[in-house]
């Protein structure tokens, strides 16, 4: 006989405690889930222009209207990169090393960029980009159409890390929540921010913030479940976010160590009129 206490083991065994319940990818109407064990699955990109080199399309506008960004995860093995990065006039970027080596030229300036590495390339600016070290480099390519403003020139370009960048705490949370900025959110030339939010274990976001930036979320290190539109998910470090504007977003920040994100925001220009048809 059994005693009550008595534990079977599940056909197939039992998860490991580090694995997510919730590991699959979800695509509503106010956000889209993609976990990393598919992020750089089989649906490989490549694009003109460049040598050695493969990509993952994490976020796109998909409407046509409401959507203002797209976001690549891409590789470049050794010796590979591109003289001819951008196609777009109009494209401004930011570049964010996840790991090896990136070597930046811009405007015949060179920069060596390695894990934290941060670049901001305004639009029309001339850059490329190779892997000159003996691993494969992986970074975040995140693109926007550059809101030109009269009487307000774009920004300039500029190179930075996340360890040259104090992350600021978030007011009355005693440090557990904090926002690594890149540009000050004062400087109106910037249209979008590229930040990483840091929580650590138990910091949460302690209410539904929604608002109509919307964002892309690359959870760089940790765990935590994420609460959007009103649904509880779990989310780990790879795993990647696509939230619209207004989708209401919260978040429980899991142990045992920090849970990190880089964090997209449309940000400091008015809103588009959808005019009457006469
Ligand atoms: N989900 C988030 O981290 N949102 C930020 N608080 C933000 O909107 O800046």
């Amino acid at each position: 006989m059994k005693n009550k206490h008595t534990y079977y083991t599940p056909t197939g065994g039992l998860p490991p405690q580090s694995q997510l319940l919730s590991d699959r990818a979800i695509f509503t109407q106010a956000y889209a889930i993609i976990p990393k064990r598919v992020l750089t699955d089989i649906v490989t990109s490549y694009l003109p222009f460049w040598q050695k080199m493969r990509m993952w399309v994490i976020a796109r506008p998909l409407s046509g209207f409401a959507e203002t960004f797209s976001q690549y995860i891409v590789e470049v093995e050794p010796g590979g990169g591109s003289e001819k990065p951008e196609l777009d006039d109009s494209a401004e970027a930011v570049l964010f090393v996840v790991a090896g080596e990136m070597e930046l030229n811009i405007e015949g300036r060179r920069h060596t960029l390695q894990a934290g590495g941060y670049a901001y390339l305004p639009p029309k600016c001339q850059w490329t980009l190779t892997n000159n070290s003996e691993q494969t480099l992986k970074f975040h390519w995140i693109r926007k159409a550059y809101q030109y403003v009269d009487g307000l020139a774009a920004p300039e370009p500029f190179v930075t890390s996340d360890q040259d960048v104090a992350a600021v705490a978030m007011p009355d949370t005693d440090g557990v929540w904090q926002t690594t900025r890149f540009v000050e959110p004062s400087d109106m030339r910037h249209d979008m921010h590229v930040n990483i939010v840091t929580f650590q274990p138990g910091g949460v976001i302690p209410f539904d913030e929604t608002h109509v930036m919307e964002h892309g979320l690359y959870v760089l290190e940790g765990k935590a479940v994420y609460h959007l539109n009103g649904e509880w998910v779990e989310v780990e470090a790879g795993d990647f976010m696509w939230l619209r504007a207004f989708c209401p977003q919260s978040c429980y920040a899991g142990g045992p160590g920090p849970f990190r994100y880089l964090l997209y925001k449309d940000v400091n220009r008015h809103m588009p009129f959808i005019r009457p048809q006469n």
